[in-house]
């Protein structure tokens, strides 16, 4: 196992950040941590990378407590925080430098890890990095996260705020971390991301809600769910949270999610409530389950 976490705990006066988490992460293993806003992402982050240290509990990483043996952790991890993490007047090129020395490195020693996303930036490297997009600005922060060759990468919503080709490219670029052996920790608030993990954590409120494959994860979720539209989302949503018989609405790109209470549903039932409460253009169609109808669900919970 590359990350082991045992029972770890954390609060900041009352609140619980994190409460009795345990996730294991195989060597090698593209693990997704997804939650929403405060789910305690960042606080798990800031403990395995040592720079906070849990209430209770234990936890390894690259085989190395993170305690006792803090001072090896920090030369085996490449840590990317969620807030931008770099020097915004140095040039791309002097932050690259100034991570590569203070880890006792050189850009030229590892260049092989960094080049595939050095490249992109590469034409810009005498821009400073205040002045770089945000796309440039997450490929940089991850060539410096992975100037010396670190064993393990714990990225903190990297694609928070970035538009969605560089998200995908982005992505891209982690399968081939993954391919080179580095286990990568990932997390973020886009459930669409979480399909492209190995295995994922959801996590709310400091707990976890569920781990599995994400394959695995839509499969639990046993309701039949229905994409609705109308010719007015507001009135519909009214509407369906008003039907006695909902389980479940909520809005999902273009339709409303709506799953019901009864094993014997009937579209047409709700159609004729829909029309009957003067809505028009009704649109009702079977459609599957995602991770995020599964975290909905298990959050209710
Ligand atoms: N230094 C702190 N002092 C007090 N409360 C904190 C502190 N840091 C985090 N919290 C609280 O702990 C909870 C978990 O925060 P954390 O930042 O770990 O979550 P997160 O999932 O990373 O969310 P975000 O994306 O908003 O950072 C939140 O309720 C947050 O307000």
């Amino acid at each position: 196992m590359s990350i082991v976490i045992e029972h770890i705990s954390k609060s900041y006066g009352k609140v619980n950040a994190l409460d009795d988490i345990s996730i294991q992460v195989g060597q090698g293993e593209l693990y997704g941590l997804i939650g929403p806003d405060g789910a305690g992402k960042t606080t798990l982050f800031r403990i395995l990378t040592t720079l906070l240290l849990p209430d209770q509990g234990s936890a390894s990483v690259a085989g190395y407590d993170i305690i006792a043996d803090f001072k090896a952790i920090r030369k085996q991890v490449g840590y990317m925080p969620g807030r931008f993490s770099l020097y915004h007047d140095l040039t791309v090129e002097e932050n690259l430098n100034f991570f590569a020395t203070i880890f006792g490195t050189t850009i030229t020693e590892n260049y092989d890890l960094i080049k595939d996303i050095y490249v992109q930036i590469e034409p810009f490297k005498d821009r400073r990095a205040g002045k770089l997009s945000g796309g440039m600005k997450q490929k940089l922060a991850l060539s410096c996260a992975l100037i010396h060759k670190p064993k393990v990468l714990f990225l903190d919503e990297p694609t928070t705020g970035v538009d969605p080709v560089s998200r995908k490219e982005f992505w891209e670029m982690l399968k081939r971390l993954q391919d080179k052996g580095i286990t990568i920790l990932v997390s973020t608030p886009y459930m669409d991301e979480a399909a492209l993990c190995d295995r994922i954590t959801l996590i709310q409120d400091g707990r976890i809600l569920e781990i599995d494959t994400p394959k695995a994860i839509v499969e639990h979720y046993s309701k039949p769910i229905f994409d609705v539209g109308a010719h007015n989302t507001y009135l519909l949503i009214e509407k369906l949270n008003a039907y006695t018989h909902k389980h479940s609405v909520f809005p999902f790109g273009e339709y409303i999610h709506y799953t019901d209470q009864r094993d014997g549903f009937d579209p047409m039932e709700l159609r004729a409530y829909l029309k009957k409460e003067g809505l028009q253009n009704i649109h009702i169609e079977r459609t599957k389950a995602t991770i995020e109808d599964t975290f909905m669900e298990l959050a209710k919970q």
